[in-house]
């Protein structure tokens, strides 16, 4: 499987925020994308989870191990905010999830026990999520990666509001999902901890990127 982006350029509004973006991953490859405030991290992951559309280029999943047509069918996306109900417990949450979000072919999410427990918080799914410290609640919606298997994790400053052993207990999760043949992207400003991935550098419409491999 190889997620391949070519010439990919985006707006927001009338405004260009970057243009000409290729980059390749494969199976088992993470790319780490950085860049400064405002230089368009999250709108190069929100085209590519299909919440933005492109205004030119392309970004397609190939030999996937079912077709699609957006790599979006196949990715799971975790964005600034978590997408669980505050009212709802968080095993009501995360059921709703595996059963909206089911699993892409060759591969099978963990159940809810298990993806609590693998977050480090078992015990505690009973409760609301909005009883949750904002670090407990963000571990929570990195559940929901687990619950059902896409193959395409997109994480957008996936570790803000973690302490130290949550962002290992992350890098972890990362690591575990590259071993079984997935492909990660993450926008952040920290260190993930994951060794060996490839970095693509947003510098803002007036630089574009550069590669850093
Ligand atoms: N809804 C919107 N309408 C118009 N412009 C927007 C919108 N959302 C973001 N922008 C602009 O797009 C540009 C890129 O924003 P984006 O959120 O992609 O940057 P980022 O690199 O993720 O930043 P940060 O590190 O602060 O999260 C910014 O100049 C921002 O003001």
């Amino acid at each position: 499987m190889r997620l391949v982006v070519e010439g990919l350029s985006a707006k927001r509004g009338e405004d260009l925020i970057f243009q000409d973006i290729s980059f390749e991953i494969a199976s088992g490859e993470a790319l780490v994308v950085k860049g400064a405030n405002g230089s368009g991290k999250s709108t190069l992951l929100r085209v590519l989870a299909g919440l933005l559309p492109a205004h030119s280029g392309a970004a397609k999943l190939l030999a996937a191990a079912q077709p699609v047509e957006r790599v979006s069918e196949a990715a799971h996306y975790l964005g600034h905010r978590n997408a669980m109900k505050r009212e709802l417990t968080v095993e009501e949450n995360l059921s709703f999830w595996q059963s909206f979000l089911g699993d892409f072919a060759g591969g099978a999410g963990l159940s809810v026990v298990e993806a609590v427990e693998a977050v480090g918080l078992g015990g505690i799914a009973h409760l609301p999520f909005g009883y949750l410290s904002a670090g407990q609640q963000r571990r929570m919606a990195m559940a929901k990666l687990l619950v059902s298997w896409r193959p395409v994790w997109i994480l957008d400053e996936p570790t803000a509001a973690l302490d130290a052993a949550a962002e290992t207990m992350f890098a972890g999760l990362v690591m575990a999902h590259l071993s079984r043949g997935g492909i990660a992207i993450a926008a952040t400003h920290q260190p993930l901890g994951l060794e060996g991935v490839k970095e693509l550098h947003m510098k803002g419409f007036a630089g574009i990127m550069e590669d850093v491999w």
